[in-house]
């Protein structure tokens, strides 16, 4: 579990986290997402111990996020991860396996089923070979050498191909259920509705909303009515011949347009209703296309 209260982060003048709080519990998958320069990710470093915090609290499984032991019991991915180009990702996740004192027959095991699950094949040729979404793989085989229980990814699916997506995607769901808190930011704000339990959208370094998919649409979303009518009517769009939209935010809306079909000859024929996606709100609150 993890827990992260008024944290701020500020590089000289620069205010990158200006008091963000979340928790996140474990087994569930918290989402960041953000505009560019929002401050995700000196979030995440923050949250991997990488980064001092200027103030506030991280506490990550009872540690706090500057405690040296704290490493232990979190796994990180950070957004680039250069690896040593000659080494295989066998040689390269022991390596890091004796780092954090895993023995050699539980690492091979646990290195094994991970580049099983993402099916990485190549294991005895050298990374410098690899495409991005290899190198990804093994990256993410790297965070888990040491079988944390808090996972914080920085993009793990950014610059992948749909297919290699779809595997780390749905493996950082598994990993979830399998008991392990995991925070990650994306761009794609799909792969976030498709995962996350819970999201925060940050803007300027502030958290705009946050909560479950459903609760940041009933409180910063909206309804829409599309109403089609048989006639055309003032503000309305003829869709096809003889069919004409218009959109109602409210009940109200919608039975004031009724009456004016009606007076004009007409009737309401068919009514679609919107919800906004998590795309419509980030708009919303941020101000910028995602
Ligand atoms: N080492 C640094 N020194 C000075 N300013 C920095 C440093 N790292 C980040 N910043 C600034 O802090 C702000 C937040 O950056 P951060 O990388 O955390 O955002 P982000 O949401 O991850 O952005 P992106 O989506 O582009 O990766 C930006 O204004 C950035 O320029």
């Amino acid at each position: 579990m993890l827990s992260v209260s008024g944290l701020r982060k500020t590089y000289g003048d620069v205010e990158a986290v200006r008091g963000v709080d979340f928790e996140v519990a474990d087994g569930e998958v918290f989402g960041l997402v953000g505009p560019n320069g929002a401050g995700k990710t000196s979030t995440l470093k923050t949250l991997a111990g990488l980064l001092e915090p200027t103030a506030g609290d991280v506490v990550v499984n009872g540690y706090d996020s500057t405690d040296p032991e704290m490493r232990h019991t979190l796994g990180f991915l950070p957004e680039e991860s250069p690896l040593y180009e000659d080494m295989t990702p066998r040689s390269y996740l022991r390596f890091f396996a004796d780092l954090y004192g895993v023995d050699r027959e539980t690492a091979d095991e646990r290195i094994a089923a991970t580049l099983d699950r993402l099916a990485l094949d190549a294991r005895d040729r050298p990374v410098g070979d690899f495409s991005k979404g290899m190198k990804r793989k093994v990256a993410i085989a790297r965070s888990l050498v040491n079988d944390p229980d808090v996972l914080v990814y920085d993009e793990p699916a950014s610059g992948l191909d749909p297919t290699t997506t779809n595997v780390v995607v749905e493996y950082v769901g598994e990993l979830a259920e399998r008991g392990k808190t995991v925070v990650f930011s994306a761009h794609d704000l799909h792969h976030v509705e498709s995962v996350c339990d819970r999201v925060a959208i940050l803007s300027a370094g502030e958290i705009a909303a946050q909560g479950t998919l459903a609760e940041i649409r009933e409180e910063h979303g909206r309804v829409e009515y599309r109403v089609f009518t048989d006639v055309a009517l003032e503000g309305s769009e003829e869709v096809e011949p003889g069919r004409h939209r218009t959109t109602v935010e409210s009940m109200a809306g919608m039975d004031a347009l009724r009456e004016r079909a009606r007076a004009a000859g007409g009737d309401v024929v068919d009514v679609r209703t919107r919800e906004s996606t998590l795309e419509d709100v980030f708009l919303a609150v941020t101000g910028s296309e995602p």
